[in-house]
């Protein structure tokens, strides 16, 4: 039995068709790049994932049954999401956003409990954001702002994690530290279903990637197999020359053919 797969899904925004027959297979506890140009429908495939939106052809399954059958919130119980921005309607501070991924488990209007704000300060400390507890999220910086979320998801206790490019607004040492971490959670047994516009943060995550281009699947398998300079080319138009550096990790070297 698959764990997480999209099978045969095609998807349009009413005439916009953006996914043709998309196949994808998540293993439980792996770590699942998905690489592509601006538009290319990452998001998209993403929230078919969540069940956010519905497929116009086509199926997602999680543990062998269709996801349309498994209610709101059993899907919170399993699956989170790190979107790319959240907007904020009130004054909430850090903490209340972080303690929103434990509404699945209370309801709405009970106030949080102590094991759901000892789970909040543990998912804030393991990203290093819990001196931020008391400031209003809407006063953050993006990347502060994207940790919180990050850290909602982690405390809402879902074992799969789906990561609309993760890294964008991270400075460079939160985008280590957040790689890193992805690797430690994926070690726990969390899996990871994450866009990026890195081709090296995928090499560096390992796992497997899928890489989309005109709506289907370019090349998808082994994230060290699978990212090639020729495929990095042909996704964004580029042209880099990927080395491996001596300590075993692939860098990007660009040629910039108008600059000279
Ligand atoms: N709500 C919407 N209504 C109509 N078209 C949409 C909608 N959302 C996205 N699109 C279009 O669908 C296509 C895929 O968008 P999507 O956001 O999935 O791309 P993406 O690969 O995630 O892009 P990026 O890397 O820039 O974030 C784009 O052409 C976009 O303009």
């Amino acid at each position: 039995m698959s764990f997480y797969e999209a099978r045969n899904l095609h998807f349009a925004y009413n005439d916009k068709v953006v996914l043709q027959g998309v196949d994808l297979c998540i293993q439980e506890g792996s770590i699942v790049s998905l690489l592509g140009s601006n538009g290319v429908g990452k998001s998209t495939l993403m929230k078919l994932f969540l069940g956010l939106l519905n497929p116009t052809c086509g199926e997602v399954m999680l543990k062998g049954k269709p996801l349309k059958n498994y209610s709101i919130k059993e899907r919170a119980l399993h699956i989170s999401y790190v979107p790319q921005s959240t907007q904020v309607a009130f004054a909430f501070c850090a903490l209340d956003i972080v303690l929103m991924g434990r509404i699945a488990f209370e309801s709405c209007f009970k106030r949080a409990s102590k094991i759901d704000i000892s789970l909040a300060h543990a998912a804030m400390e393991r990203l290093g954001i819990l001196h931020l507890e008391k400031c209003t999220f809407q006063t953050l910086s993006g990347g502060e702002k994207q940790l919180v979320l990050i850290a909602r998801s982690l405390a809402q206790g879902a074992k799969i994690l789906v990561m609309d490019e993760p890294v964008s607004g991270l400075d460079y040492g939160n985008q280590l530290r957040l790689l890193e971490t992805i690797i430690l959670l994926s070690k726990e047994g969390y899996t990871f279903l994450k866009s990026t516009h890195f081709p090296e943060h995928a090499l560096m995550l390992g796992g497997y990637t899928y890489a989309l281009k005109k709506g289907r699947i370019l090349a998808h398998g082994d994230t060290h197999e699978t990212i090639t300079q020729e495929l990095i080319n042909e996704l964004y138009n580029t042209n880099i020359a990927l080395k491996q550096t001596v300590c075993g990790y692939s860098v990007c070297i660009p040629s910039f053919v108008h600059i000279k």
